[in-house]
């Protein structure tokens, strides 16, 4: 078996007197879509921040993350960023009061090339609205100003929490066929709700549940078994059968 990009063994946190996660373990395949998964508030944007290095003060993480040898939470997120740790945060963060080529510029390294060709490959709009503030663009485009401004770099392993959320159906597609693009060449963990990407993406799946995991393995067995989905992620059977070919909201976790 190829070895894991990315280990979480017994992570717990809490945060503000609740116990979030409580003995979280899991590995992140080298390769392909890694899905995270569980009904809301189960703890999955918890999971990303905590590997990332972002849980709010006050909050309390115990546990080991490796990538490598290395246990990430010994180490602040700029030096994981900087050692290929790429991280879309769920509400996007991009500068709104500053320019598209603005936030791509703030993402630049000092010793590094940007990667600007393959990002305007990937997203043409970018380099077309590049005076355009970003706090002037639609959803979708913030979303693609988030994951571009990640891509500049070169990443090993990226973290993209519900990339999605909120947008119209044709964009959703739009942002699934990025993410598929992606992680032809680097692996993704990926927080999503929309059954239907999760479909289009995912290769293996990790649901979390009261605070645990409550089932990991290859994605399709997962979205195979209609029973089994119904009761880990609360969604009907009827969306719990694949396949449909379109990316639409519908298909929405609960
Ligand atoms: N800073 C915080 N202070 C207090 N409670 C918090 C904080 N951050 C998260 N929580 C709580 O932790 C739990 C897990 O939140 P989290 O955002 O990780 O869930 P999630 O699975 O990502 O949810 P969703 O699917 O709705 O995005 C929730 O009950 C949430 O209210």
């Amino acid at each position: 078996m190829t070895a894991a990009i990315l280990t979480v063994e017994d992570l717990s946190v809490r945060i503000s007197g609740l116990h979030i996660l409580q003995g979280v373990s899991f590995t992140v395949a080298p390769a392909g879509v890694t899905v995270l998964l569980g009904r809301n508030g189960v703890g999955k944007t918890t999971t990303l921040r905590a590997v990332v290095g972002l849980t709010p003060a006050g909050g309390e993480v115990t546990g080991r993350v490796r990538m490598g040898e290395r246990n990430l939470l010994d180490r602040p997120t700029h030096r994981l960023v900087r050692d290929g740790l790429g991280y879309v945060p769920e509400d996007r963060c991009v500068f709104a009061g500053l320019t598209v080529a603005e936030n791509l510029r703030l993402a630049e390294r000092r010793g590094t090339t940007p990667a600007y060709d393959q990002v305007f490959a990937l997203f043409p709009e970018l380099e077309r609205r590049g005076r355009q503030r970003a706090g002037s663009l639609s959803g979708g485009q913030q979303q693609m100003l988030a994951i571009g401004r990640v891509l500049l770099n070169d990443n090993r392993l990226l973290l993209v929490d519900e990339p999605t959320k909120g947008l119209a159906p044709k964009v959703v597609t739009e942002v699934a066929e990025v993410l598929e693009r992606v992680a032809e060449t680097v692996p993704v963990l990926l927080v999503e709700q929309n059954l239907a990407v999760v479909r289009r993406l995912a290769t293996d799946a990790v649901v979390i549940d009261a605070g645990r995991v409550a089932w990991s393995g290859d994605a399709r067995d997962l979205l195979a078994e209609a029973e089994l989905t119904t009761s880990l992620l609360g969604v009907g059977s009827a969306e719990a059968h694949p396949p449909s070919p379109a990316v639409a909201r519908k298909d929405q976790l609960t």
